[in-house]
């Protein structure tokens, strides 16, 4: 019997379903991987923001921990809100050393605008979890936090890319460009160089876990054993869909369709090397 590809997201929750651990989970079932979660922080927030945050005592995140890789070893871990600099020495001290693949979506503040990570923990981040990383994930105000220079444009997101991996030593950086205007584009840099992957702009207020779906998808791919170029071309497809496809639940920016994929086929978005 063959083994199935697992998971491991370790993140903070929102209860309506849309954004952090419980969209992780959506995206690893719908990309057919066994998916498994750690819980950092339990967040009050639904689509309008968040209510409240409670953070769990360090030593039950590894507690959890310990439970998982006492037992099943994930293909691939992603980590979502790491809110605490305890919280990043510890993921960092139980992932040093482990083959594993390893993404990280460096949330900072919810698209609500409210901070999911303390400000002294996000220059931290840099020198604990980001060289331990197959992929960092930032969207715009998050690679600049990273970087320290501002990005308005393709080019500035390309340099920022560049020294993520360069310079902070992850294995490959991929900045979002939602936060951009115009087509949606996205780019990765890796030891084989640039990538773009590109897509309209839905006109919606509906992105409520979009950067959480996406790293997810990516995440499940490397799992499944994909180069990095077709797993993020292929959760650049899956997030296309799930926002074009809107739900139309909750009464404010609302979450994305983890089945809009399944409408359209996963169109291919590019992935093509440019220089
Ligand atoms: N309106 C849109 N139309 C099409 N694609 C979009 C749109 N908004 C975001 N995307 C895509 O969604 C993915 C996530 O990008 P985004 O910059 O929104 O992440 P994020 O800010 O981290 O999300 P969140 O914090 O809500 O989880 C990227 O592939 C981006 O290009
Ligand atoms: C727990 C959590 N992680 C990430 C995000 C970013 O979308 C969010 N809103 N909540």
């Amino acid at each position: 019997m063959s083994k199935v590809a697992s998971a491991l997201t370790i993140a903070g929750t929102d209860p309506t379903g849309g954004a952090g651990i419980q969209a992780d989970l959506k995206s690893f079932q719908e990309r057919e991987v066994y998916g498994m979660s750690v819980v950092t922080s339990v967040v009050a927030q639904n689509t309008f923001g968040v209510n409240g945050v409670h953070h769990l005592p360090v030593s039950f995140i590894e507690q959890q921990l310990h439970a998982v890789f006492q037992d099943i070893e994930p293909d691939a871990v992603k980590t979502g809100m790491i809110a605490t600099i305890e919280m990043m020495e510890l993921v960092a001290s139980v992932l040093k050393g482990k083959s594993t693949h390893y993404v990280i979506d460096p949330v900072m503040v919810a698209k609500s605008g409210d901070p999911l990570m303390e400000e002294s923990s996000r220059k931290v981040i840099r020198d604990t979890l980001v060289p331990l990383a197959s992929l960092v994930t930032p969207n715009v105000p998050e690679a600049e936090i990273l970087v320290d220079f501002e990005i308005s444009s393709t080019d500035d997101a390309k340099k920022a890319a560049r020294t993520i991996v360069e310079e902070l030593g992850a294995g490959a950086a991929v900045v979002k460009g939602g936060h951009l205007t115009g087509e949606a584009v996205d780019v990765l840099y890796d030891k084989s160089g640039y990538h773009y992957f590109k897509s309209e702009r839905t006109n919606t207020k509906h992105t409520h876990g979009t950067g959480c779906t996406f790293s997810a998808v990516i995440t499940a791919e490397l799992a499944k054993g994909k180069s990095m170029a077709d797993a993020v071309a292929t959760g650049k497809a899956f997030i296309t869909d799930a926002i074009k496809y809107t739900l139309g639940v909750g009464k404010g920016n609302g979450p994305t369709n983890h089945w809009g994929h399944r409408l359209q086929g996963l169109p291919n978005l590019g992935g093509e090397k440019v220089e």
